[in-house]
């Protein structure tokens, strides 16, 4: 898909080299994440990613294997950058007609908030356990400037240039914390608009009036559950495509998982993988200056939407026929009808 998309553009192929990792690999080998791997990802000018949790990452042992957990703290991923936009062709969860003008991104800090707990939790005795959420300056400041700066990119496309903390500041203090160093930021664009949510009253927003949100900014933990929940908006995972940025490098991935329930099957919806190459080939363009990678990223998005709007192929996740093989050749052919309506 990305080959074909780059070669339309007139761009020249990249390279790919693969590398096996997750909790598959680990029963098999006994390494999570191997030392190529990681050189590779740390080496390469952008890593791929495939849904990892086969089909748990708790081993029996206790051991935990989530390699992208691990590339989010390797590399400093500190912005979790989860679009949702809605489409003709994917399904009306909503029956507002103002619904199909969905269109959100979700900022979730990544190397901090709840997710601190990560093998620091403690199960005191049979009575007690304990995780700790860790908020800082330095982390806060800076997926939130990321939020603000996404947030002047839309504006400059017609969007409404607002980014919205999202917390629970009411109760906890780190949270409290999270909005006070937000405001601070936010005081140094006052060409955009700040807002402010606490995360129960956001998740009632998002589905009864997901089309007055723009740009989310949130704790990691929060950022997890609200992703999740903005893809129902959508229909499902199976367009709700990440990134996870940082200074130096760029992870692309589905937000969803290894979909246990169907896994095997061939009838998982391509359509998060394709969309999150899009975003990877996106943040090539801007890194490499190279228009032509921007352009492969909106053929790629381009297909997708004609795929579905055309109905040429209704994935079985939205109630229709398409296997995962039907849905990548239709989109793959897609690419070529869009090439002729872009030129
Ligand atoms: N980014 C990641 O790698 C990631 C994200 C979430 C979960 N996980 C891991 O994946 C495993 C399964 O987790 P889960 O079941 O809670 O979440 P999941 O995202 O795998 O699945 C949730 C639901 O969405 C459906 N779904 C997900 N992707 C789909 C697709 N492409 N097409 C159609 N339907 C799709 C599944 O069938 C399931 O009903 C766990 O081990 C979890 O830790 C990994
Ligand atoms: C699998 C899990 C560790 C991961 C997370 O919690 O970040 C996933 O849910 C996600 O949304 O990317
Ligand atoms: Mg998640």
């Amino acid at each position: 898909m990305i080959d074909a998309a780059v070669s339309q553009a007139g761009a020249p192929p990249l390279v790919f080299e693969t590398h096996q990792a997750g909790a598959q690999h680990y029963a098999e080998t006994g390494e999570a994440l191997p030392a190529a791997a990681l050189e590779a990802c740390r080496t390469s000018d952008a890593i791929l990613f495939g849904a990892m949790g086969w089909p748990d990452i708790r081993f029996p042992d206790g051991t935990e294997i989530i390699p992208q957990l691990d590339l989010r703290m390797e590399f400093g991923l500190f912005a979790g950058v989860r679009p949702i936009r809605w489409f003709p062709g994917l399904p009306k969860v909503l029956s507002d007609p103002r619904a199909e003008g969905i269109d959100f991104v979700l900022v979730r800090e990544q190397t901090e908030g709840l997710f601190y707990a990560r093998g620091r939790g403690e199960v005191l005795n049979d009575q007690e356990a304990y995780d700790t959420m860790q908020i800082t300056r330095a982390g806060t400041e800076r997926v939130t400037e990321f939020a603000f700066q996404l947030a002047a990119q839309r504006k400059r496309r017609g969007k409404a240039g607002t980014v919205t903390c999202v917390d629970k500041a009411n109760v906890f203090s780190s949270m409290a914390f999270f909005r006070k160093v937000f405001d601070e930021i936010a005081a140094k664009h006052p060409e955009l608009q700040k807002d402010y949510a606490y995360v129960d009253a956001l998740a009632l927003n998002m589905v009864k009036k997901p089309w007055t949100l723009d740009v989310l900014v949130t704790e990691n933990m929060f950022g997890d559950i609200l992703s999740d929940l903005a893809a129902g908006l959508i229909g499902g995972m199976g367009m709700a495509p990440s990134a996870d940025i940082g200074d130096t490098h760029g992870l692309f991935q589905p937000a969803h998982g290894t979909a246990p329930d169907i896994a095997g099957k061939g009838v998982a919806n391509p359509g998060a993988m394709f969309l999150s190459g899009a975003m990877m080939l996106d943040w090539l363009a801007v890194k490499h200056a190279d228009q032509r990678l921007a352009d492969a990223a909106g053929l790629i998005e381009a297909a997708v939407e004609h795929s579905l709007s055309t109905k040429i192929a209704v994935p079985m996740e939205y109630g229709g026929s398409a296997n995962c093989a039907e849905m990548t050749r239709s989109v793959i052919g897609a690419l070529g009808a869009v090439r002729k309506e872009v030129a």
